[in-house]
This record gives structure tokens, C-alpha cells and sequence, in this order.
């Protein structure tokens, strides 16, 4: 999954401050991930859900990057994906974590920076964006 998705650079999101992403799973996506923080090489967290990729099946796994590279893996239980699905995703955080809100589910994972503002965001793998919203 090395394509480059959306990406969105120079943000100002502050803690309690969401930032939605809505799109469609493709038909055959194998994966995507969502990635905010302050750079590529910073993320105050990668939200990849995988249907079948690097060994995963149906597995959201989260982490974060720090000067590039990852940390430790939070592979979560919940799996509320399913292929061609057309999903919102809210994205929020505070000093201590950043969560995902999703219809149906929401995950959370801690905010090991202890970022304080996320600046950057990026859409990867077989996820087409339909919009962005930030509120
Ligand atoms: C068991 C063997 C060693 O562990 C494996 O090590 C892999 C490499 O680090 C782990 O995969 C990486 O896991 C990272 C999160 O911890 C990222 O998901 C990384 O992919 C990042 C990435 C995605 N993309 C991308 N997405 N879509 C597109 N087009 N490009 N570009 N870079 C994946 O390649 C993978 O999650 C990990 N698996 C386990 C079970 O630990």
C-alpha cells in the first residue's frame, strides 16, 4: 500500500475539535488507513483497517510514529468494515487519546506524543474520499 492518498498538511485541529472523512471501502479493498499527527513520519496515530493485508484478515490495527518509526501495535477486537461500504469517520482527541467514532463503533488509542494539535492528515490505501470535514 505505497500510493499516496489524500494528504492534508498545514491543519490546526485542536483537542475536541473533529475531523470527519467520508468515503467508500472499494469492493476489493485489501486495506486503508487513516494518518494524523504532524507529518509522515509523526502520527499521533495510524488507523488501518485491514480485510486481508500484511497477515491480518478483518483487523483494525493502530499505531504510532515517532521520527519514522512505528510503535507498538493496538490491534483492536471490533471489525465494523465491511467491503463497498460508505462510512464517516470522526476522528477527535485530547491530551490523553485520540478517538474514532464510527456509526456503528468507536475505537480509541492513546496519545503517546502527547500531541497537542494535529497538523496533518492522510488517506491511504483502497479508500476513495468523498469529503473532508473538519469541526
Ligand atoms: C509478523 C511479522 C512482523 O510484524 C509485521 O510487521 C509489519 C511491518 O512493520 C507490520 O506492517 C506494518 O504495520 C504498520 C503499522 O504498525 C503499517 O500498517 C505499515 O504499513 C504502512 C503503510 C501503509 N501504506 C499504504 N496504505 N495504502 C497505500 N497505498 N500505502 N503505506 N505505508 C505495515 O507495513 C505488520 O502489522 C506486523 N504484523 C504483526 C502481526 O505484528
Amino acid at each position: 500500500m505505497e500510493d499516496c492518498g489524500l494528504v492534508v498538511t498545514q491543519l490546526d485541529v485542536e483537542p475536541g475539535e473533529c475531523i470527519k472523512v467520508k468515503g467508500k471501502i472499494q469492493s476489493d479493498a485489501k486495506g486503508f488507513a487513516v494518518n494524523v499527527g504532524k507529518d509522515s513520519n509523526t502520527l499521533m496515530l495510524h488507523f488501518n483497517p485491514r480485510f486481508d493485508c500484511h497477515g491480518d484478515v478483518n483487523t483494525v490495527v493502530c499505531n504510532s510514529k515517532e521520527d519514522g518509526v512505528w510503535g507498538e501495535e493496538d490491534r483492536k477486537a471490533e471489525f465494523p468494515f465491511q467491503h463497498g461500504d460508505k462510512i464517516e469517520i470522526c476522528i477527535s482527541f485530547d491530551e490523553t487519546e485520540a478517538t474514532v467514532k464510527l456509526p456503528e463503533a468507536e475505537f480509541k488509542f492513546p496519545n503517546r506524543l502527547g500531541m497537542e494539535k494535529i497538523e496533518y492528515l492522510a488517506v491511504e490505501g483502497d479508500f476513495k474520499v468523498k469529503a473532508i470535514k473538519f469541526s
